[in-house]
């Protein structure tokens, strides 16, 4: 075999890396996810974008990625030799539910996509255990096939060296990270969303307060509504779905004529509702009210019961006319629940759906939700200004402590 051949051979290959992320990374990006995301790009996908999360003031959560990127992009660098300077072109994280597929494809095939070089997917569920189906194959060379598995990361150029499919996802939500990586500058994505960052900034948001609350993107980003839906009234709201999965409820205590369309009842102030129960607190979206929920069920189980007190003031018993309120506009965003279900409920119930609930615990995670959110923020303001002058998106702690710049 020549050098050229053997080098190009080189080139082509593709890497598995098992346990490339740790548990508590896929369990945050899932947080993440669950809490943030919308409709996707193909039919049964769900994806949050960096940008998205910028857009809809959640600008903080753009910090768990940093790190996480930065080993990636040294990672593909190393094994692909590159010699070259390589660029994040789109980080996503995507959940292929029920019904998703996609056949035999390279991931620059479109005229538009022909800046992709390289392609890592990491996968932050597992298959058979969160999902059924979903196999990634390759049409030659080895791996072949991949089982995702919660940690795992493949690499691979994107281009037809590298023909590959997804099998159809039967049930569950099948979770990745999945990053593209160009050669081409133009195509950077640091710098898009360090200039949406920098007009946040400029904009008045000089003071950003320590806490930032998230903002709902347009109504129609997290409307479902399946392939064979003849109107698009049929459906649901994802994140309505997404709490009503976790067994809660919306409350809104303003008269619906108080809104000029219904699509804006979950843009303002809300109660969370459980069972027979109603949780005094208000949220001020419907986003985080569900932030706190998913955060709550991937924290539950750090908060033991015997050390928390919960005023009584905090929850009320839920009245008839509530109930039918509740009744009301859980069917006004949820159009068939038997659909909402199969897309987001549990595959098997695992220790996270069995935990028993409590609304003490479920006060404590919001003040951990709320810890967590201002120890973002913190961060994410520290590290701007850094971002601004490099023009790249990094970790700036990690490289202070090495001394590098
Ligand atoms: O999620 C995977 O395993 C691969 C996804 C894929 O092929 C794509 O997004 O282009
Ligand atoms: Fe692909």
């Amino acid at each position: 075999m020549g050098d050229d051949e053997s080098s190009d051979e080189h080139r082509s290959r593709r890497l598995l890396l098992r346990n490339f992320l740790t548990i508590p990374e896929c369990e945050e990006l899932e947080f993440i996810h669950k809490s943030c995301g919308t409709v996707g790009y193909r039919e049964n996908v769900f994806s949050t974008t960096l940008s998205h999360l910028i857009a809809t003031n959640c600008h903080h959560l753009v910090v768990p990625f940093v790190s996480i990127r930065e080993r990636l992009k040294d990672k593909v660098e190393e094994f692909f030799g590159c010699e070259y300077e390589l660029f994040v072109e789109f980080t996503g994280l995507i959940s292929w539910a029920r019904g998703s597929s996609i056949g035999w494809h390279s991931d620059d095939n479109r005229p538009y996509l022909k800046q992709r070089e390289f392609t890592a997917v990491c996968y932050l569920n597992t298959y058979g255990k969160d999902f059924k189906g979903g196999l990634l194959h390759f049409q030659n060379g080895e791996p072949t096939t991949v089982i995702p598995m919660a940690g795992d990361v493949i690499m691979y150029t994107a281009d037809s060296r590298n023909i590959h499919s997804v099998d159809e996802v039967n049930k569950g939500e099948r979770l990745t990270l999945t990053i593209w990586f160009s050669r081409d500058r133009a195509h950077d994505e640091d710098a898009k969303l360090i200039s949406l960052l920098s007009d946040r900034w400029l904009n008045g948001s000089s003071n950003m307060p320590k806490l930032s609350l998230p903002i709902p993107a347009s109504s129609s980003m997290y409307w479902f509504s399946p392939e064979s839906a003849t109107q698009q009234q049929l459906g649901f709201d994802i994140c309505f779905a997404r709490m009503h999965a976790l067994g809660f409820d919306i409350y809104s205590s303003r008269p619906k004529s108080f809104f000029p369309s219904s699509s804006d009842i979950l843009t303002e102030h809300l109660q969370v509702a459980k069972e027979n129960e109603l949780f005094e607190q208000e949220f001020v979206n419907i986003l985080h009210a569900l932030q706190a929920v998913q955060f709550y069920r991937w924290k539950a189980s750090e908060f033991e019961d015997s050390l928390l007190h919960l005023g009584t003031d905090k929850i009320k018993r839920i009245l008839e006319s509530q109930r039918e309120e509740i009744r009301a506009l859980k069917s006004l965003f949820i159009n068939d629940y038997q659909l909402a279900e199969a897309v987001f409920g549990p595959i098997t119930c695992d220790e996270n759906c069995v935990q028993a609930f409590n609304w003490s615990k479920f006060s404590a995670a919001i003040s951990a939700f709320e810890d967590y959110t201002s120890r973002l923020q913190r961060e994410f303001l520290m590290s701007l200004p850094y971002w601004r002058t490099e023009h790249i998106i990094y970790s700036v702690n990690s490289r202070d402590e090495t001394g590098k710049p």
